[in-house]
C-alpha cells in the first residue's frame, strides 16, 4: 500500500538548512494500524506530511498502492489525496457552524453523491463512531472525544484506503484517548490501513506496529506483540 525508500527532507532558513528525515525505509501493507513515534521534533509530522502528499521529499521514492508520487502534477496529486487519502488531526478541524451530520456528509458533495445517500451514508458513519444521537448538534456542543469521533467518520466517509492520523488524542485526556484508539483499532479489525503519529508511548502500544523515529532515521520497526514480548523476559 505505501512504500518508501531513501527518503530525505530539509528546511532551508537562510544560509542555513535542517536535516530533518535522513533517509526512512518502510513499507506499510494494506490492513495494518501502525504508529509513527517519536519525541518531540524527531521528524514525525514531516514524514506525515510526505506520505500525506501534502508536502514533496527532497529525495528518495513513495510509492501509494503502487503509484509513483513524485510524477504526478497539482491536480493529479489532488485527485489523487482525496482518492486514496483520508486525515485526522490533533485539532479535529471541523466546521464549526455545520452539525456533526453536516461535517460527515461533506466528502459525500465533494463526491457529488445526492442529498439523500449524503444524509444516509453520513448518518452510518455517525453511528458507526457512536454518535447518531448527536448528529444535529454543532461542534460547540460536543465534548474533545465527541469532536475526533465526528473527525473520523468525515475522514471514513470519503471512503480512503489508508487513514492518516496526525497526533489524534493530542488533544485529549487520558481516557477520551483510550475511546478514540478504541475507534480507531475497530476501524482498523474492518480492514482500514491506519498509520497514527503520536508521542505518546501507551497510544502507540495500542496500535499493531511502532516505527520509532529518532533524529530523523528509524531506530526500531517492530510489532507491537514483539515489543511487549522482549519487555517481560
Ligand atoms: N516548515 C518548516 N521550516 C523549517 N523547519 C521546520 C519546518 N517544519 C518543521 N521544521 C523543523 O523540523 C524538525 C522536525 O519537525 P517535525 O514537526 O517534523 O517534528 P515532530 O516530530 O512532528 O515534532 P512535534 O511532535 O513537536 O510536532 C523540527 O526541528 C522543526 O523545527
Amino acid at each position: 500500500m505505501i512504500e518508501i525508500k531513501d527518503l530525505h527532507k530539509s528546511y532551508k532558513m537562510g544560509s542555513n538548512s535542517l536535516h530533518v528525515l535522513k533517509g526512512i525505509n518502510f513499507s506499510v501493507k494494506e490492513g495494518e494500524l501502525v504508529a509513527i513515534m517519536g519525541s518531540s521534533g524527531s521528524g514525525k509530522s514531516t514524514l506525515l506530511n510526505i506520505l500525506g502528499m501534502l508536502d514533496e521529499a527532497d529525495s528518495g521514492t513513495y510509492f501509494l498502492d503502487n503509484v509513483p508520487i513524485k510524477g504526478l502534477n497539482e491536480t493529479k496529486a489532488a485527485k489523487y489525496r482525496n482518492k486514496f487519502l483520508g486525515f485526522v488531526f490533533q485539532s479535529f478541524n471541523l466546521i464549526n457552524y455545520k452539525t456533526a451530520l453536516e461535517n460527515v456528509a461533506l466528502p459525500l458533495y465533494y463526491q457529488r453523491k445526492n442529498r439523500k445517500e449524503r444524509a444516509e451514508k453520513a448518518m452510518d458513519y455517525l453511528s458507526k463512531v457512536g454518535l447518531a444521537e448527536w448528529a444535529t448538534h454543532l461542534p460547540s456542543e460536543l465534548s474533545g472525544g465527541q469532536k475526533q469521533r465526528v473527525a473520523i467518520a468525515r475522514a471514513l466517509a470519503a471512503d480512503p484506503k489508508v487513514l492518516l492520523a496526525d497526533e489524534p488524542t493530542g488533544a485529549l485526556d487520558s481516557k477520551t484517548s483510550y475511546e478514540v484508539m478504541d475507534i480507531i483499532q475497530t476501524i482498523n479489525d474492518e480492514g482500514k490501513t491506519i498509520l497514527v503519529v503520536t508521542h505518546e508511548p501507551d497510544i502507540a502500544d495500542m496500535c499493531k506496529r511502532i516505527v520509532h523515529l529518532k533524529d530523523g532515521v528509524i531506530v526500531e520497526d517492530k510489532p507491537v506483540k514483539q515489543i511487549r514480548a522482549s519487555q517481560y523476559v
